[in-house]
């Protein structure tokens, strides 16, 4: 612990000078005069009380103790008044620190490689990290504290030392159970709490479930309440239990130490009446020291206790600072290369596995050139991949095998900022924004003559009829219930989708990607997006994911994926014509909607 103290104490400062450089200096000054102050009164106190103990009248003492007890009155004084100041300033920094500390953590988050949500570990570093976070706003008022145990501890034990120099080492002797008692709590507790994050990230989405608007009508349509509550309980029940335990484990090796300490203030006292009674220290010096004892002692009791309570923070801060650094080992380094919009995309031998329960690569062996102008369209069944296949091609994820290149550069080279700012996506899960209208389709990507090419896109997928219906028009928020504002209709949502997608590529045309995005709309709705799909491909490459095969008719040339392959490539007439293969028979399924039993109309 005490080879960690000084950096800690560094962080913490760190962190408070970054918040609120004025308040840090504030507070270091008046910790500083505050310790200046403390010695300046344990000196004081030490004179007053031997100026009392002299032999003689005591009318004479008092008039040897005034000076002392008027420097003593004043530095006590004084340090009270600091510690006010020391209060208040913590107070303003203490939440600054914590709001720093909140945006670092989320701009680190969002800074990860999308395969980190994949691998279990990441959300419960992330929990971690997120405890971390929590912790900071204590951190300034806590390390101060420590700072001022450690400035008493030391005015004490010059004094103890000038009296005698055996007492200074019997006072540390001392202290050491109480110091080992402290480490090894603050580590009990922090590998319970690192032993539940598993359970913590679950209760979070749990709850996350229950109570979000999104699922707020299967909830209670499913009747699921009950069922999910009782999960809640068990998870819950689980870190009861380790931290129960935990409390246990602490309060034993608590008692340990209370014996210990006990024993090391016998020794102590014992070593002072021995120095009495031996005559190594007269009567007033004896007196000196026992004041000088209490000082140091409470000195040491808050260097142990603050010092614990911030080293366990900082097993935390370790989680979150390493969290700031590598975003759970997932932090996103690629290269420098700023691309263009690509003439050719080239993928060749594309394999990826996710980690988990699959059993089967998602995409295997994968061999595909997309040129600008064109637009391709992939078809497969559910799970075969199509939507890997999409995420692969945007650069969200980087091939584990194989390869992909945007005009002969390999992605891990490209920038990736400056690639995505090339990337238009509808994905197939959009996220429905809690922002206005016009908001919702530029995502702050705005100036003022830019808002004429989001009312464009806006027409080309008949968001703007949407907009029209809607009391504030395009300020209206895309809320309603927990921020006010209005509700879209799913379709009116997926048209928003497609408009940002639009919007974007309008302003960076590189790479246009559609997963299903029709699957809510009516036909005209979807008759009107797919033609202006076609308007769009000029400059660009667009791939379109449709379950509807005669969609696909749109598109230049048809891709067929089955179980994570291409099995078939061509134009949908080519396609069409095959009297086998997927293609085919998921056209004829599609078009065979005969009802068993029911006989076909007359003619
Ligand atoms: N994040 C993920 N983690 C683990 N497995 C995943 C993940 N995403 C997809 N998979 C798996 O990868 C395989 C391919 O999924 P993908 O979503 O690419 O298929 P798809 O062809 O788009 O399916 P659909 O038509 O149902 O949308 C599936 O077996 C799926 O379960």
């Amino acid at each position: 612990m005490l080879r960690r103290l000084p950096q800690l104490v560094r962080r913490a400062l760190a962190l408070a000078w970054h918040a609120d450089r004025t308040a840090t200096l504030l507070v270091l000054l008046c910790q500083l005069l505050s310790g200046i102050f403390g010695a300046i009164a344990l000196y004081a106190t030490t004179g007053t009380l031997r100026a009392l103990l002299l032999p003689g009248p005591v009318g004479g003492h008092l008039r040897h103790a005034a000076p002392s007890l008027a420097v003593l009155t004043t530095a006590t004084a004084l340090r009270a008044v600091l510690a006010i100041a020391v209060t208040s300033l913590s107070t303003r920094v203490g939440p600054r620190i914590n709001r720093e500390a909140d945006l670092a953590l989320i701009a680190a988050g969002c800074a990860a490689e999308l395969r980190a949500y994949d691998e279990p570990s990441y959300a419960e570093q992330w929990e971690a990290a997120d405890r971390g976070a929590a912790t900071t706003p204590d951190l300034l008022s806590n390390a101060q504290d420590v700072i001022a145990s450690a400035v008493s501890l030391v005015a004490a034990a010059g004094v103890l030392a000038t009296l005698h120099p055996w007492l200074l080492p019997f006072l540390l002797l001392g202290s050491v159970p109480a110091g080992v008692a402290a480490v090894r709590t603050a580590r009990i507790h922090y590998l319970a709490g690192l032993t539940t994050n598993e359970e913590r990230v679950a209760l979070r989405i749990y709850r996350w479930f229950l109570i979000d608007k999104g699922r707020a009508d299967q909830v209670r349509s499913d009747q699921v309440t009950p069922f999910m509550l009782g999960k809640y309980r068990q998870a819950e029940t689980r870190i009861a239990e380790v931290t129960e335990r935990a409390g246990r484990q602490a309060a034993r090796v608590s008692l340990l130490a209370a014996l210990g300490t006990g024993a090391g203030t016998a020794l102590i006292w014992g070593v002072l009446l021995y120095l009495v009674a031996s005559g190594r220290i007269g009567l007033a010096a004896a007196g000196s020291a026992t004041f000088a004892l209490r000082t140091a002692g409470s000195g040491v009791q808050g260097m142990v206790g603050n010092g614990a309570r911030l080293y366990r923070m900082g097993l935390y801060l370790d989680d979150y600072f390493r969290f700031l650094d590598e975003a759970g080992g997932h932090r996103i380094r690629r290269g420098s290369v700023l691309p263009g919009a690509p003439a050719v995309l080239e993928v060749t031998g594309l394999c990826h596995s996710y980690p988990g329960e699959q059993q089967e690569p998602a995409l295997r062996d994968i061999d595909l050139t997309l040129r600008q102008n064109e637009v391709v369209a992939v078809i497969g069944q559910n799970g075969s991949g199509k939507s890997t296949l999409l995420k692969l091609l945007a650069g969200l994820y980087l091939p584990q095998t194989g390869r992909i290149s945007w005009d002969g550069v390999p992605v891990e080279q490209l920038d990736a900022e400056g690639m995505w700012t090339r990337v238009a996506r509808v994905p197939q899960e959009f996220a429905r924004w809690p922002l206005s209208a016009a908001e919702n389709i530029h995502l702050g990507h705005l100036t003022e003559e830019l808002m004429t090419e989001v009312v464009r896109a806006a027409e080309h997928t008949g968001f703007d009829e949407v907009v029209g219906r809607l009391r504030s028009g395009w300020r209206t928020l895309l809320a309603q219930g927990w921020l006010g504002g209005a509700e879209l209709s799913g379709g009116g949502w997926q048209r928003a989708a497609v408009a940002r997608a639009f919007y974007r590529s309008t302003l960076n045309p590189g790479l246009l990607i559609l997963d299903e995005p029709t699957s809510d709309l009516d036909p005209r709705a979807e008759h009107r997006i797919l033609h202006a799909l076609r308007g769009f491909a000029p400059g660009r490459i667009t791939l379109l994911v449709t379950h509807n095969i005669a969609n696909a008719a749109l598109a230049d040339r048809v891709i067929v994926l089955d179980q994570g392959r291409i099995v078939q490539s061509g134009s949908w007439q080519e396609l069409a014509e095959q009297p086998t293969g997927l293609f085919r028979e998921l056209l004829d399924l599609q078009r065979d909607r005969a009802i068993p039993g029911q006989r076909p109309a007359a003619a």
